[in-house]
C-alpha cells in the first residue's frame, strides 16, 4: 500500500491559510479555499484535509464555505475543526465529508466522543495534537493531558483512526516526527494520519517507510504551498516512481 497523501486547505476568515506551529496571527494566505482544493484534485489527490481554522480556534466559523467546498469536490474530504458536539458534528456529517477529525473534544468531553465513535466508527477521527507527550487543545492553546494515557482511553473505546500532529512541526517545513509516529503506531493497530513538518519528497519516503508500522497517510500542507515539489511529484515519491 502506498502512503495516501492529504493536501491540507485549513480556512480562516474565508481564505486558505497556513500557521506556522498553529499560532494565531502567523497566517500566510493562500487565497480562496475552493481554488486551492480544487487544484490539489485536480493534480491528483484522492483526499483533501479541510480545516476550519476559526473554529478551532472558537472565534467563529467557515462553516457555510467549508460545506460549499465538499459539495464541490469529487474527492474524498476529512474536515476539522470546532467538531465538539451533536450539532457541530451533525453540521460536519451532511456535509458529505468522508470523516472528521475531533480534537478538543476527544480531550474535554471523553464520554462524547466515545458516543460518537460508537455511532459513526469509521467516519471518525481523532486528532492526537501534540507538543512533546502533551496533548494540545482549543486551537492548540490549552494543554489537553497525557498522549499515552488519552490514546489508552481512546483504544479501549475503538477509535478507528488517529491524526497525530507534532505541532512544534506544523508549518515549519522541518521534517515529520518520525519517531512520535512509530511509538504512537507501536502502541495501535488503528491506521495513523502523520500531520505536520512535510518538508521535502525525502520526508515522504521517510513516512511511506511507516506504512508497514501503520503510517496509512500524511497532511501536506505548507510545503506543497511553498511549492517545495508539486503534488504529482510527491504522488509520484509515495508511489515508489
Ligand atoms: O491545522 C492547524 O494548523 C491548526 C492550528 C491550530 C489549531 C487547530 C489546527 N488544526 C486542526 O484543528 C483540529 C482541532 O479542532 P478542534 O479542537 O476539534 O476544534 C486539529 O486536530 C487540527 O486538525
Amino acid at each position: 500500500m502506498s502512503l495516501v497523501l492529504l493536501p491540507a486547505v485549513d480556512v480562516a476568515d474565508g481564505q486558505a491559510v497556513r500557521l506556522v506551529q498553529g499560532e494565531a496571527g502567523t497566517e500566510t494566505s493562500y487565497g480562496d479555499p475552493l481554488a486551492a482544493a480544487l487544484a490539489w484534485q485536480q493534480a491528483g489527490a484522492e483526499w483533501i484535509h479541510l480545516v476550519d481554522l476559526d473554529a478551532a480556534f472558537g472565534r467563529g466559523d467557515n462553516r457555510e464555505l467549508l460545506a460549499s467546498v465538499v459539495g464541490a469536490l469529487d474527492v474524498q474530504v476529512e474536515l476539522s475543526g470546532g467538531i465538539r458536539d451533536d450539532a457541530s458534528l451533525e453540521a460536519a456529517l451532511s456535509t458529505g465529508c468522508r470523516r472528521v477529525n475531533i480534537g478538543t473534544a476527544a480531550l474535554e468531553d471523553p464520554a462524547w466522543c466515545a458516543k460518537i465513535i460508537a455511532e459513526h466508527g469509521d467516519k471518525i477521527a481523532v486528532g492526537l495534537d501534540v507538543r512533546g507527550t502533551t496533548l494540545a487543545a482549543r486551537g492548540w492553546t490549552k494543554e489537553g493531558g497525557d498522549l499515552w494515557e488519552v490514546l489508552d482511553r481512546l483504544e479501549s473505546e475503538g477509535c478507528p483512526r488517529y491524526v497525530v500532529t507534532d505541532v512544534t512541526k506544523d508549518g515549519t517545513l522541518r521534517g515529520p516526527n518520525l519517531d512520535l509516529l512509530r511509538e504512537v503506531c507501536a502502541r495501535t493497530d488503528r491506521p495513523v494520519i502523520a500531520s505536520g513538518g512535510v518538508s521535502s519528497l525525502d520526508d515522504l519516503r521517510a513516512l511511506s517507510t511507516l506504512v508497514p508500522d501503520g503510517v496509512e497517510g500524511a497532511i501536506v500542507g505548507k510545503a506543497l504551498y511553498a511549492q517545495a515539489f508539486t503534488l504529482e511529484e510527491a504522488l509520484a515519491a509515495v508511489s515508489g516512481r
